[in-house]
């Protein structure tokens, strides 16, 4: 860690000791440099509490188990070339380990008459397990003044359309994506906030998503989140314990991708709205008969435990226990596996309709989009939670490999 980096505890301690001097001695280098456009080296400080790392073999906010809180922004990319959206990502690099981290983005300055270079508004925060997970979409590889079209995936273009989907141009695609996830959303907004104050000129807002997951939890053990639909979301993922298995469903391998992307995955995301009030007035067991689980326990119908096997098979006079048309029974249909993370989110009412504008910000990474695509093709218009929701955003990233330390994101693209 350098010397110099100064925590958000310590700013409210330093807050109002006046002097530049003192101030650059105490916090120093790091945004004097970033202000003449060059970047330190900031290493993880594994020192702070609640805290997760930025620097590994693969990015963070993929396997990093519980988020509570994500704020989700895809970006339009307004750089002039890729020299200049290089930089970017090597200023975000130094950012996001000094966000995870828990400390200011630039130290401040004694002189009043200029603003502030961190936002503020973690100020006194820890960094409640923050995590900042990039990638780029189809789009970006598109625009001719980055000249990076030779680099584009095979794999990587606008998710096909799928029966019953409404999408609204305003949650759709995206240059580049930023999901930031932590335990406290003002932590997470914050990250966002101060990237994208950061890359002014080079980068505009696209679309913006928050989201949320609430568990119980008690010790090291915690429950699986419950949907708006109040049934358990995340049981039948994949262990994300298991390293083999995790390079089988969600990490790119050597030669299967353009060779930037290996370590790296594939994010599909879906802003799905849930018609709660329908799902309200539908009986338990239709409910149940949707999912093909039982509401209170998780447990796959015909079964007593969350985690025990759904069983397709299963007969009660001589009808299938798990509905065939329900959702995991479509779901499991296909061999393809994908790890999801999705948060609910609730974003007030619909003016035209009055109904609640809720639902899930469906997130999922897997190593190649085809294993999400053959999952929603399977549950394709027989799907019975169809009846309930409704696609109105869309959008495909593929998301960098880790960075180490001395590198920055993306520098296997833009090398
Ligand atoms: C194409 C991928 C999927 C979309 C889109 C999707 C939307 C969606 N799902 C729920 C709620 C649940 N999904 C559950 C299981 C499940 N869902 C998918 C895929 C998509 N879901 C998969 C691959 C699975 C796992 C199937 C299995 O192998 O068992 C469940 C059951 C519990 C669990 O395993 O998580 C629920 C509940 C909603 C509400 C929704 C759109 C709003
Ligand atoms: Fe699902």
């Amino acid at each position: 860690m350098l010397q110099t980096q100064i925590s958000r505890r310590d700013i409210l301690k330093i807050a109002g000791v006046g002097g530049a001097g003192v101030l650059l001695g105490a916090s120093g280098l790091t945004g004097v440099l970033t202000a003449f456009g060059a970047n330190p080296f900031v290493d993880d400080d594994e020192s702070v509490d609640n805290k997760v790392n930025f620097y590994g073999k693969h990015q963070s906010g993929i396997l990093t188990k519980n988020p509570k809180h994500v704020y989700f922004a895809s970006l339009n990319c307004t750089a002039g070339s890729k020299a200049e959206l290089k930089e970017l990502f090597r200023l975000w690099t130094t950012y996001s380990v000094s966000l995870m981290n828990g400390q200011l983005v630039g130290p401040n300055s004694a002189n009043a008459l200029l603003p502030p270079p961190d936002t503020g508004e973690a100020a006194g925060l820890d960094p409640a397990h923050l995590t900042l997970t990039f990638g780029v979409g189809p789009s970006l590889f598109e625009k001719k003044e980055l000249g990076l079209a030779h680099k584009k995936p095979a794999e990587l273009k606008d998710l096909p359309h799928i029966p019953k989907d409404q999408l609204d141009p305003r949650y759709v695609g995206g240059d580049i994506c930023v999901q930031a996830c932590a335990d406290d959303p003002q932590v997470a907004f914050h990250a966002v906030r101060n990237l994208i104050r950061a890359a002014r000129g080079k980068v505009t807002l696209k679309w913006s998503q928050t989201g949320f997951n609430s568990y119980k939890q008690k010790g090291k053990k915690v429950e699986t989140p419950r949907n708006l639909f109040a049934f358990k979301d995340g049981t039948g993922n994949p262990d994300t314990d298991d390293a083999k298995e995790m390079d089988k469903v969600v990490w790119v391998q050597p030669g299967q991708s353009k060779s930037w992307l290996t370590g790296g995955t594939y994010l599909a995301v879906r802003r799905i709205q849930m018609h709660v009030e329908t799902w309200d007035r539908t009986s338990l067991s239709g409910q149940e008969a949707t999912f093909g689980r039982h509401r209170d326990t998780g447990a796959p119908l015909g079964k007593k435990g969350e985690f025990d096997e759904v069983d397709l098979e299963l007969k009660e006079n001589g009808k299938p226990v798990v509905p065939e048309n329900s959702h995991v029974a479509l779901a499991r249909k296909v061999k393809d596996r994908i790890l999801r993370r999705s948060f609910s989110y609730s974003d007030g009412i619909n003016p035209d309709t009055g109904a609640f504008d809720t639902g899930l910000l469906f997130m999922s990474f897997q190593q190649n989009p085809s294993q999400f695509i053959n999952i929603q093709k399977s549950m394709g218009r027989a799907d019975k939670l169809n009846e309930y929701i409704t696609h109105r955003g869309s959008a495909l990233f593929a998301c960098f490999p880790g960075v180490k330390k001395g590198s920055f994101l993306g520098a296997e693209l833009f090398n």
